[in-house]
């Protein structure tokens, strides 16, 4: 049984199929990361894993029990932490009143260490707290009754670098202890250094679930070429060419840059271009934001071939943007 488990979960809002046929599980004692452009959908998987929004059709099980069934959901709920996007504490009570009310309702076995590591102003009223200060309190109150899978939306939202990464260290240490992770997150450094797995969404349809080492396998690499003399379109129709662009950079003696991300086998590449005079050539990893970016865009989920646009670009016509 695994910590997360959703079938077929479809939300249909009448005018927005916010959720269409998401299925995906998350297994216990993993970091998982949920991505995807404004709108995509992943606040209303969300909603729906707390028990907070009724599906459609389709089922979402967490720690074993059925959302849509009460009993079960309070069940699943006492082992379950949550950090919602904007966490609306009572303006009025103090960051401690917050805390003891959060106590009484799902105990409280490790405020005192989480108070030393993300140390919110406990004595002020809400209402006095800066964004940064109610998310260190949120923080406290997700993890302080030792939950056993926690579910954040954006969780280092508003936290300055140091606290970003006491933050980092404290989930990785929890995820070796057994914690499981369920995260939102625009901040693709944060997916990097803190997932196992991602699940991409786009609008409502889950495109891939996968380790993140292999999304960086796949995201190929960015080659630099710097040659003396034009490189006739054909050389650079190679499969695996993505984005070409093409920049003159000067007189004839300064000759052409290409940069490209590569997704394709570089012994082939470098065969086709040993006859032209290269000043330059660098193969670097590709960053992370242009694989999300394939695939908010659709080229990976629609298996969008590339080359027309290697030919386009490699014929002069550079456009100015690559759209990858
Ligand atoms: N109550 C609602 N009624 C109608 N449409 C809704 C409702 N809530 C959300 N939507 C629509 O469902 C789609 C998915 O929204 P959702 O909030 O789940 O996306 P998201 O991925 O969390 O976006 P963001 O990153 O911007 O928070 C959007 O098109 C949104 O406008």
């Amino acid at each position: 049984m695994a910590a997360i488990e959703l079938e077929g979960l479809t939300k249909d809002y009448g005018e927005v199929l916010a959720n269409a046929d998401v299925t995906f599980d998350v297994e216990h004692g993993e970091i998982f990361g949920y991505l995807g452009p404004n709108g995509a959908g992943k606040t209303t998987t969300i909603r729906t894993l707390l028990g907070l929004l009724s599906p459609t059709a389709g089922t979402a099980r967490v720690l074993g029990q059925e959302v849509t069934d009460e009993g079960q959901l309070i069940e699943a709920k006492r082992r379950l932490g949550y950090l919602p996007d904007s966490p609306a504490f009572d303006e009025t009570a103090t960051g401690r009143e917050v805390l003891e009310l959060h106590a009484s309702i799902k105990g409280d076995e490790r405020s005192e260490e989480l108070l030393d590591l993300f140390d919110p102003p406990l004595d002020r009223e809400i209402r006095e707290y800066s964004r940064g200060n109610v998310q260190k309190l949120g923080l406290v109150a997700t993890f302080m009754h030792d939950p056993d899978l926690v579910i954040l939306d954006e969780p280092t939202s508003g936290l300055d670098p140091l606290l970003q990464q006491r933050f980092n260290e404290f989930v990785r240490a929890e995820r070796d202890d057994g914690l499981t992770v369920f995260f939102s997150s625009h901040i693709l450094s944060e997916v990097r250094k803190l997932c196992d797995r991602v699940g991409i969404i786009r609008d409502g349809r889950l495109v891939t679930v996968e380790p993140v080492e292999s999304l960086l396998d796949r995201s190929g690499k960015v080659v630099r070429l710097h040659a003396t003399e034009a490189i006739p379109r054909q050389a650079l129709e190679i499969d695996g060419v993505h984005g070409l662009e093409t920049d003159a950079t000067g007189g004839p003696s300064d000759g052409t840059e290409y940069v490209f991300t590569f997704t394709g086998d570089v012994n082939d590449l470098l065969e086709r271009l040993r006859e032209y005079r290269l000043l330059d050539l660098s193969v670097e990893e590709a960053p992370l934001e242009e694989v999300f970016m394939r695939f908010y865009d659709g080229e990976e989920a629609g298996g969008d071939d590339r080359s027309d646009e290697a030919d386009r670009v490699a014929a002069g016509d550079t456009g100015g943007d690559d759209g990858v």
